[in-house]
């Protein structure tokens, strides 16, 4: 449970991560860095250790990567357009929506919220597994972590989609599911709720400053209901 300020009654949108939050990508990223590291002839790496590195965006990603292999960084260009080439093919294939996740947006739709989607996941790579997963019809808009001059943490790309949905922080609500999230609405000025599934550099979730802690989109979205325990002056 957790309560926010200010109440339902007057939030007007909902900005939601991707990786993490809506789509669980893990096996789309073990499989297309796999086959990255395969073109390099550079040894595999685990799902686990891929874990920790997602939700900085792909660059980080690949770096991470990189340097977990034992490879040096001039490694970066061409593993980057290996990288790209094989997350493109396979883009959403070993990925699944959490469960609640398609449940959760209908209700903050039918609640009258606009509704946007920010990812540090490269424009490109996320509006066709929106697509794909039969989620881009939720929102107004979609920005990738290229979309504007710096990624989450930075409170940038939430004040420039706050401008975009037309809705001030103060009534726009985050809900991510990592410590990048949190800080980038805490900058911002927007309320965050967390989820407790996804992927947050290794550490407990429940450890980030966020206004709370939700299992299931779903079940942010009843508490954010008329009436629901976060909507509650
Ligand atoms: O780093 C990524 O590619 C995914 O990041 P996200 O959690 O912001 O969607
Ligand atoms: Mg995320």
């Amino acid at each position: 449970m957790f309560f926010l300020s200010p109440p339902l009654s007057r939030l007007q949108a909902v900005i939601i991560d991707l990786d993490g939050t809506l789509v669980d990508t893990l096996g789309d990223f073990a499989v297309s860095l796999n086959r990255m590291l395969g073109d390099l002839s550079l040894p595999p790496i685990e799902p686990a250790a891929i874990e920790a590195m997602v939700g900085k965006g792909s660059e980080h990603l690949i770096q991470s990567v990189l340097a977990h292999v034992g490879a040096p960084p001039t490694a970066f260009d061409a593993a980057w357009s290996s990288y790209q080439r094989h997350y493109l093919a396979i883009n959403g294939e070993f990925a699944s929506v959490y469960p609640g996740a398609i449940e959760g947006l209908r209700e903050l739709r039918e609640s009258g919220l606009r509704l946007a989607c920010l990812t540090n996941k490269p424009t490109n790579f996320a509006l066709p597994l929106l697509e794909r997963k039969g989620l881009s019809e939720f929102f107004q808009c979609v920005f990738g972590g290229d979309a504007f001059e710096r990624k989450k943490p930075d409170p940038m790309p939430l004040v420039k989609t706050c401008e975009a949905l037309g809705t001030p922080p103060s009534h726009t609500l985050m809900i991510g599911d990592s410590s990048n999230d949190a800080q980038a609405a805490r900058a911002a000025g927007c309320p965050v709720i967390l989820m407790t599934y996804g992927y947050n550099h290794g550490e407990p979730v429940r450890n980030v400053d966020a206004d709370g802690f939700a299992d299931s989109l779903f079940e942010a979205a009843q508490s954010l209901r008329p009436g629901g325990p976060a909507a509650r002056p």
